[in-house]
């Protein structure tokens, strides 16, 4: 068992506060992915439940144990980070064997160990190169493996992808949330790629200045994003984010997109008359013909292929610029004019001041209108 629990937990380098009061749970076999941009914190948090340096202030419990004051080896802990910390004149082998050595397993136990988490990682074939004849993406095999082979009750993990190749990446993506799953260890992951903190996390922290911003799932964060920051850092194309200022009028509140009315449902009240910004992702846009309830004539003004979406920036006839996007092989339009429609289920609304999200996100109806 190992749950993880952070309380009320701060730290400081010199006058900057680099951890600001922080809790957090982790549950026996969650994993929990780190998220937010450099310098937010994550690593020195990682750090601090390894053991490694220690907090000014909080506890950190581990399986439901006070750990704050127990040494690094006496943990339980696995560690892999983004710059791999391979021992350079062992072999990868050797560097696997490590955590092992450490508690004395025997010679036939640590073969056994090693060789088994090898085969998983598909390096067994490399175990006897020293990590200067390992390519990037094998180097990040192993410092894998050496965390995984003490089959350590926590893991954590630093990044261990960012210094490997696109491909290489992608194929992990996939492979590790199975990996992490199959072992049944809590893991803590830290990552600035919104793609692997969907991929791999059963809940997301969005950390930024040494504070939690949000905490949920993945499709949490996605469709309910805590504020516009957040918005805009999940996403490929990022959503696109207009200025509005929401009215009233007899079906209720809406905002005006060129010359239709988008009516919002739910708790926008208190949104009207101030200065908002609506949030459309791409994917929540599609292309309709004239003269559909709620078609925005847009001129089409160019179109990319990306992954298996194809990207369309379109033009708004107030000069507005905004990205539409649908699955390749999907009828759409790549030139002149055009009507675009919202998928009104996936609609944010921010007030334009704080970014924060106000209220409900459902958008119920769309018509045509005067211009609002
Ligand atoms: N030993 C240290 N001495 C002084 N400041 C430090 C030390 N370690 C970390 N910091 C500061 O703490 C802040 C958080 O650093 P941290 O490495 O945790 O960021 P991060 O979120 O992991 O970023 P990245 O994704 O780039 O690794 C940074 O401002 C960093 O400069």
């Amino acid at each position: 068992m190992a749950s993880l629990e952070l309380r009320n937990i701060v730290k400081r380098y010199k006058s900057q506060t680099v951890l600001d009061n922080l809790s957090l749970t982790v549950a026996d076999g969650e994993t929990l992915v780190l998220f937010g941009p450099s310098g937010a914190g994550k690593t020195v948090l990682l750090r601090l439940v390894a053991g490694v340096i220690d907090p000014d202030e909080g506890k950190i419990f581990i399986g439901g144990d006070d750990m704050t004051d127990v040494d690094a080896e006496f943990r339980g802990v696995g560690m892999a980070f983004q710059n791999f910390a391979l021992f350079p004149h062992m072999s990868a082998f050797d560097n696997i064997a490590t955590p092992l050595e450490a508690k004395r397993s025997s010679p036939s136990a640590i073969k056994a160990g090693v060789e088994s988490v090898a085969k998983l990682l598909k390096i067994g074939h490399v175990l006897s190169h020293k990590p200067r004849a390992l390519s990037n993406g094998q180097k990040q095999r192993t410092a894998l493996a050496r965390a995984l082979v003490g089959s350590p009750p926590l893991l954590l993990l630093d990044d261990p992808l960012r210094n490997v190749d696109a491909k290489l990446r992608f194929e992990m993506r996939l492979e590790l949330p199975r990996l992490l799953a199959d072992r049944g260890a809590t893991v803590v992951y830290v990552t600035q790629d919104y793609k692997e903190a969907m991929a791999l996390g059963d809940r997301i922290a969005v950390m930024s200045q040494g504070v939690i911003r949000q905490l949920g799932t993945p499709e949490q964060i996605y469709r309910e994003p805590a504020n516009i920051e957040i918005a805009r850092l999940f996403g490929d194309p990022t959503i696109n984010l207009l200025d509005v200022k929401p009215a009233r009028d007899t079906r209720g509140i809406y905002v005006g997109l060129s010359n239709v009315q988008v009516h919002l449902a739910g708790a926008y009240e208190t949104a009207v008359g101030r200065d908002c910004v609506i949030g459309l992702r791409p994917e929540a846009l599609s292309f309709v013909e004239e003269g559909i309830p709620g078609a925005i004539p847009v001129t089409v003004e160019a179109e990319t292929p990306l992954n298996e979406k194809i990207v369309t920036l379109v033009r708004t006839v107030r000069g507005r610029e905004i990205l539409v996007s649908r699955p390749a092989g999907t009828p759409g339009r790549s030139e002149g004019k055009a009507h675009i429609a919202v998928d009104g289920k996936s609609a944010l609304l921010f007030d334009h001041a704080s970014g924060e999200r106000i209220g409900s996100k459902n958008v119920v109806a769309l018509r045509n209108g005067e211009a609002a």
